[in-house]
């Protein structure tokens, strides 16, 4: 079954590669059918167009250097000093005088794709690439051992050699608990161990440089390690179990801020990755309960850092949560807010927001996805609505509102209001058909789910901005809303810009008068339990301090939903 895996050959390979692609092939015959999933990697990683490219660029190199054509040595190993030297003294020539040769000069070394090939210059003059592979090989195809029949008593020994660099060597060592050994605890994914390929968890350390570290402390061998130049030489004894090394390729959406040097708890503080609220994270590795490996999504670092784990943060959550509630409850009383929502809201802070997977949504012509606004009372969402649908009233639109009170003179169902009984309205609510209902002055007003989905399926924008409780019968697969959070700014800017504007309270029904002292504070308070409850849904941020700014800001959000491809929750895609 296994030499199966083997029989489509899909092109002419490297000569290196056709070699080892035979010796595989043979290989394969003897090895357990346990194995085909890293025969068919292997078996494709020699095919890939890119690996033989690679070869092939490597052999012309070599090529040329054997025939001295081309020795490329590099003249200096920290090019990017020099280009800031001579960019801060153009710089200081350029206020006496600007000759054109300088200034083109000056904007030539601005240019991020040159900075760019400076950088890499640098990573290769300081071989700060990959690690340097020994040219031996571990497995002597001659030895008895390597005919597929391996003796599991046998204790192998492997020497792997790793150039130290400005890089650190991306794995962790600790003390077997059970042996008493020095073994490799972690390794980092896309560090130099890792891309070594030769050293993996559990694997015990028996020497470094020729000295034997049994009986060791790591930190005795951390000395070692730092006091060693050039090439490091680790004898090793594999572990028996290989743990799955390849890269998961789950992404998450981070809902809290992570500083990796406050962090008391990390097992390594060098090997941390500090990351902000909303950032995307690849999660490489999650082999540790407590500590999973990750990079940030977007991040050209290929070396993975230690993050905590979803277990070990919803603990620590649950720990800060209480003495939270308790406290904005203390809040709530104090304030006295009136809210009648507000016992409920707690409830919605049940589910811990830790990590939550993420997965790129690609925008689908004439599909637009609901654009939601979220805020509290008074702090601008209608106005920034208002302005959007303005700017194109065939494209965006908001859902009629139904109501139970009397139709006016003058009124026509469907353009205002939709008008039903009370009777009918109080069925489809309790059939949990409206996203959003209160009562005003004994009748019934409400946004049915069914007017947003129409509105969608006639290929609008559809454009809402309901109360934040809302946003749990909104925020649906079927949906797929884009939140934006429309905060207000610190208490005095926000008293400034709504006076400077004759903005109207929307506290008064007749939107007669400003905002009284109160009102804005109200504001201010209701913005932070807002964010409190529901920031882990929130998809945006915009802070309505100067409306104009806040309105470009609007209309580019709204310009990305409809163009990029962004992250949603990965059950939304699947
Ligand atoms: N950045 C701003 N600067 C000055 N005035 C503003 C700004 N944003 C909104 N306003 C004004 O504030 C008032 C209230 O705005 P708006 O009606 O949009 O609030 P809202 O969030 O929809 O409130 P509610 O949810 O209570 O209806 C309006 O007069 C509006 O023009």
């Amino acid at each position: 079954m296994t030499t199966n895996l083997f029989d489509n050959r899909k092109m002419d390979l490297d000569p290196a590669l056709n070699d080892l692609y035979l010796n595989l092939r043979q290989a394969a015959t003897n090895l357990p059918t346990t194995t085909n999933e890293e025969l068919t990697f292997l078996n494709d990683l020699l095919q890939s167009k890119e690996l033989n490219a690679l070869v092939n660029i490597h052999n012309k190199i070599l090529t040329a250097m054997d025939q001295k054509r081309y020795f490329p040595v590099p003249v200096l190993s920290q090019s990017m000093h020099v280009l800031g030297d001579v960019l801060h003294l153009l710089l200081q020539q350029q206020q006496s005088y600007r000759s054109r040769d300088s200034q083109e000069l000056f904007q030539l070394l601005q240019r991020p794709h040159f900075q760019g090939l400076l950088c890499a210059h640098d990573a290769v003059a300081q071989k700060d690439y990959y690690p340097h592979l020994p040219e031996v090989s571990l497995f002597d195809p001659a030895d008895e051992n390597c005919d597929g029949d391996i003796d599991a008593s046998e204790q192998t020994i492997k020497i792997v050699q790793l150039v130290k660099s400005n890089e650190p060597l991306g794995a962790t060592i600790k003390t077997d608990e059970a042996t008493g050994k020095i073994v490799i605890a972690r390794v980092m994914h896309g560090g130099a161990a890792d891309r070594s390929g030769l050293i993996h968890v559990g694997d015990e350390v028996v020497e470094v440089n020729g000295i034997n570290v049994e009986g060791k402390e790591p930190n005795d061998v951390l000395s070692i390690l730092q006091n060693s130049e050039g090439t490091i030489t680790f004898k090793l004894i594999p572990a028996e179990s290989k743990m799955n090394v390849r890269e998961s390729k789950v992404r998450v959406r981070a809902h809290f801020d992570y500083d990796s040097t406050t962090d008391p708890y990390i097992p390594c503080k060098e090997a941390g990755l500090d990351f902000r609220k909303r950032d995307v994270l690849h999660i490489v590795c999650q082999d540790d309960q407590y500590w999973w490996q990750a990079r940030k999504e977007g991040d050209r670092n290929m070396r993975a850092g230690l993050i905590p784990s979803r277990a070990l943060q919803e603990k620590r959550i649950l720990h800060e949560r209480d003495s939270l509630v308790q406290q904005q409850l203390q809040q709530q009383q104090e304030n006295d807010l009136e809210d009648a929502d507000a016992d409920t809201d707690d409830f919605d802070r049940d589910s811990i927001a830790t990590y939550e997977e993420v997965a790129k949504l690609y925008p689908r012509p004439g599909l637009h996805r609901p654009i939601v606004l979220i805020g509290p009372p008074g702090v601008g969402r209608n106005e920034l609505k208002r302005r959007l649908i303005d700017t194109d009233p065939h494209k965006f639109k908001t859902p009629t509102p139904y109501t139970s009170r009397a139709m006016k003179p003058g009124e026509v169902d469907g353009k205002e209001y939709y008008f039903v009984s009370r009777t009918q309205m109080e069925m489809d609510i309790e059939k949990g058909k409206f996203i959003e209902y209160g009562e005003y002055k004994g009748n019934l007003y409400g946004t049915s789910s069914d007017s947003v989905k129409s509105i969608v399926n006639a290929g609008y924008v559809c454009i809402l901005s309901p109360h934040y409780q809302a946003l749990k019968m909104l925020r649906t697969p079927q949906l797929k809303p884009y939140i934006i959070y429309i905060s207000p700014p610190s208490l005095d800017a926000l008293k400034q810009s709504r006076t400077a504007h004759h903005a109207r309270s929307t506290f008064d029904v007749n939107n007669s008068r400003g905002f009284t002292e109160e009102e804005f504070e109200d504001m201010i308070r209701h913005s932070q339990r807002i964010e409190f409850l529901y920031e882990h849904f929130f998809d945006e941020i915009i802070v309505n301090d100067d409306l104009s700014r806040a309105f470009t800001k609007f209309l580019q959000a709204v310009n990305r939903v409809e163009t990029e491809p962004l992250w949603v929750p990965a059950s939304w895609v699947q």
